[in-house]
């Protein structure tokens, strides 16, 4: 099964607000941009993905992410995360009615293709399912089968919401770097340490230390 993956990225200057600190010496839409080239290039280098659609308003964000192979579409309902995705997601459907797709954050600098595929291989199983993050309180990918719709409830503790939903939780050990969604100082460490991205480890000018 091909999956079209769906990201959804805010405006570089709003995004990433918890990052204040973490983000001295360089700046937080910097590293909003560096970790969605990482999360974007690693996604497109999965056997398991057939292509990649950025729901953004950033201009600056979507030349660069289209420079990766991603397609990019505005943010046209402008009603936030979750109305970006049902955007994205209706795109993808217009275009291709029986395709399976998926719902990933922006903010996985540390996305290691194989284990997108062991997640995606997986989410084959279910109408529509979710891994939760690193934390066990939020999602970092959410997906729904050909004809199913992806009722997406991202925000905050949205595994729960997620999992009242209906979707199976993916419970599968040894996908760190999908889980890994990085928004604060302490989850850049953590993601530091499974190994970032070239774009992000570029920014930071090496690898992020404890
Ligand atoms: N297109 C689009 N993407 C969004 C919107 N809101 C959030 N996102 C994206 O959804 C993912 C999770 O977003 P949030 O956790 O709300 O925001 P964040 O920028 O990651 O971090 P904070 O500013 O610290 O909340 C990130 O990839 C965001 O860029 C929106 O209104 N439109
Ligand atoms: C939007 C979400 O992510 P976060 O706020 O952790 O970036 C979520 O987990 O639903």
């Amino acid at each position: 099964m091909a999956w079209t993956l769906v990201v959804p990225l805010k405006p570089l200057i709003r995004a990433k607000s918890r990052l204040a600190d973490a983000a001295t010496g360089t700046t937080r839409p910097g590293l909003a941009l560096a970790f969605a080239q990482d999360t974007v290039r690693a996604a497109l280098a999965c056997p398991a993905v057939s292509g990649v659609v950025v729901v953004t308003d950033d201009e600056l964000a979507a030349q660069e992410l289209a420079a990766l192979g991603a397609r990019t579409v505005p943010d046209a309902p402008g009603g936030g995360l979750n109305a970006a995705l049902v955007h994205g997601e209706a795109t993808v459907r217009a275009a291709d009615p029986l395709a399976a797709v998926a719902a990933l954050n922006a903010d996985l600098p540390a996305l290691r293709p194989a284990e997108l595929e062991r997640v995606l291989n997986t989410a084959v199983r279910f109408p529509r399912a979710f891994l939760p993050d690193a934390a066990e309180i939020g999602t970092t990918l959410l997906s729904a089968l050909p004809e199913n719709p992806l009722l997406p409830a991202f925000g905050g503790p949205s595994r729960a919401r997620h999992r009242a939903s209906g979707a199976a939780e993916i419970g599968i050990s040894g996908v760190p770097s999908v889980r890994q969604d990085v928004d604060t100082g302490d989850d850049l460490r953590a993601a530091g340490e499974l190994g970032l991205g070239a774009f992000t480890s570029a920014l930071l000018a090496g690898p992020v230390r404890g």
